[in-house]
C-alpha cells in the first residue's frame, strides 16, 4: 500500500476554504462574503484598466525577455515599492540605508521577513494582534518565530482596545518584534487614530521593539496612497529601524501574480547592503528568484505618471465602492429595524467589516441564506452589491432575531 497511507486528511483554510464551499453550493442565491478579494457591482473579479494598459506594453516591448530575475527581484519595482510606501523624501530612501527584495505578494514578503529574523534578530518573539490575518500565526511559526499576542480589538465598543494594547506593548521583552497592520487592519476595519499611532510609535522606540508592518491595503482603506501609508512613514521617519511587507494583491488587483515586497530599513546604508546579501540566502534556497510578469506590470505603472495617476482613480473607485456598501448596508438594516447598534459598519475601515456575529450566527446564515463569510463573523465589503445587501440584510435580521 501507499507509502502516504498515514496522511490525514487536513481541514480546509479557514479563509480560502469558504470559497471552496461557495464554489460548492448550487444555490443560485448565494454570496461569498469570504475572501478579501474586490468584486465589481456585478459581482465579478476587476482587472484594472490600468494593469491591462501596462500588460499592452509589455507584450508590445519586444526586447522583453523571460531571463532570471536576480535573487531579490527586479531593481526598478524594489526602488517604487519602497517609494510607494514610504514616500520620495523619506530619510531611509534619501540615506540609502533601505534595502527592499521582490517577494511572493505580502505571504512571502512576511514569511521572507520572519525566516531573516529567526536567522539574524536576537529577540525570536513576535507579538502579533489579537485577532489578527488567520495567517501571520503559521507564516511566523513556520519561519522559526515564537508567536505571542497583543490586546487591539474590544468586543464591547467594537473598537481599539488601546489601554490593553499600550500594556501588552510595554509589559514585552525589551527588542521584541511587534507585527502592526498598516491600514485596515482584517479582520475588524479598527485603525489606530494618528494620535494612537504616534503613542505606539514612541512606546516602540522606547522599549527598543522592532516593528514589523504589513501592508496589504495602502490605498484600499482611504481611497489616498498618502493617507494609508502615514503610520508606516512615522516610524520609518524617527531613524528608527523597521521591516515592511507590501502587497499588491488589493490595490492593484494582482491578487494571482502575487506581487510583493519586504522593504528593511536599517540605521546605515553598510548595514542595509549586508542585510540584503543575506536575504539573499533566505530566499535562494526557498524559490531562488520571484516572477517577472507582475512586477514588470507594477513597475510599468509606477515610474509612469499618467498610468501611475490612473491607477490612482481606479483605486479610490474601488474604495469609494466599498464604502458605499457600508452605508447601504447599514441604512438597510436601519430601515430593517434590525436589533442592534450596527454603526461599526460605517465607522470600521478598509475591506472587512467584523460584525459581530458569533460562529452559530455564521453558521445559520451559511445553511439558511446561502451567505459564505468567515466564522469569526468577518465579511468582506468587496462582495457585496447593491443588489445583494436585501438579503444579506435578511439574512442578519433573521440570525439575531
Ligand atoms: C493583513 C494581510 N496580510 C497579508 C495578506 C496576504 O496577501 P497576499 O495575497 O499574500 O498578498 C492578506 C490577505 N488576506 C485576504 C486574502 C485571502 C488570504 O490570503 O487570506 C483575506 O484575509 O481574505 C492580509 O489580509
Amino acid at each position: 500500500n501507499s507509502v502516504f497511507a498515514h496522511v490525514v486528511r487536513a481541514p480546509e483554510d479557514p479563509i480560502l476554504g469558504v470559497t471552496v464551499a461557495y464554489n460548492k453550493d448550487p444555490s443560485p442565491a448565494k454570496l461569498n462574503l469570504g475572501v478579501g478579494a474586490y468584486r465589481t457591482e456585478e459581482g465579478k473579479p476587476l482587472v484594472l484598466n490600468v494593469v491591462r494598459k501596462a500588460e499592452q506594453l509589455l507584450v508590445n516591448d519586444r526586447s522583453r525577455v523571460k531571463e532570471y530575475l536576480p535573487i531579490v527581484g527586479l531593481a526598478d519595482f524594489n526602488k517604487l515599492s519602497a517609494k510607494l510606501i514610504l514616500g520620495a523624501d523619506s530619510p531611509p530612501i534619501q540615506e540609502n540605508r533601505i534595502t527592499t527584495a521582490q517577494c511572493l505578494s505580502g505571504t512571502g514578503s512576511l514569511r521572507v521577513g520572519g525566516e531573516f529574523l529567526a536567522k539574524h534578530y536576537h529577540e525570536r518573539t513576535i507579538y502579533i494582534p489579537q485577532p489578527t490575518w488567520g495567517n501571520h500565526t503559521k507564516v511566523f511559526t513556520l519561519a522559526g518565530l515564537s508567536v505571542k499576542s497583543y490586546r487591539y480589538y474590544d468586543p464591547a465598543t467594537r473598537g481599539l482596545n488601546f489601554q490593553g494594547l499600550l500594556e501588552d506593548l510595554r509589559s514585552a521583552p525589551a527588542g521584541a518584534i511587534v507585527l502592526l497592520h498598516a491600514c485596515a487592519h482584517n479582520p475588524t476595519g479598527v485603525d489606530p487614530t494618528l494620535e494612537q499611532w504616534e503613542q505606539i510609535r514612541q512606546l516602540v522606540r522606547s522599549r527598543g521593539l522592532l516593528p514589523f508592518f504589513d501592508s496589504a491595503y495602502q490605498g484600499f482603506a482611504s481611497g489616498s496612497l498618502d493617507a494609508d501609508a502615514e503610520s508606516v512613514r512615522r516610524f520609518a521617519a524617527d531613524g528608527g529601524e523597521c521591516l515592511i511587507a507590501q502587497s499588491y494583491a488589493k490595490n492593484m488587483g494582482l491578487y494571482g501574480e502575487r506581487v510583493g515586497a519586504l522593504s528593511i530599513v536599517c540605521k546605515t546604508a553598510d548595514v542595509a547592503s549586508k542585510v540584503e546579501s543575506q536575504l539573499k540566502l533566505v530566499i535562494r534556497p526557498m524559490y531562488s528568484n520571484p516572477p517577472i510578469h507582475g512586477a514588470s506590470i507594477v513597475a510599468t505603472i509606477l515610474k509612469d505618471r499618467d498610468l501611475f495617476n490612473e491607477w490612482t482613480i481606479e483605486l479610490k473607485a474601488m474604495a469609494d465602492r466599498i464604502i458605499s456598501m457600508r452605508h447601504q448596508l447599514f441604512e438597510s438594516l436601519r430601515a430593517k429595524g434590525t436589533p442592534g447598534d450596527w454603526s461599526h459598519i460605517i465607522k470600521q475601515i478598509g475591506m472587512f467589516t467584523f460584525t459581530g456575529l458569533n460562529s452559530e450566527q455564521v453558521a445559520f446564515m451559511t445553511k439558511e441564506y446561502h451567505i459564505y463569510m468567515t466564522s469569526d463573523g468577518r465579511i468582506s465589503m468587496a462582495g457585496l452589491s447593491s443588489r445583494t445587501v436585501p438579503h444579506l440584510t435578511e439574512a442578519i435580521h433573521a440570525a439575531v432575531t
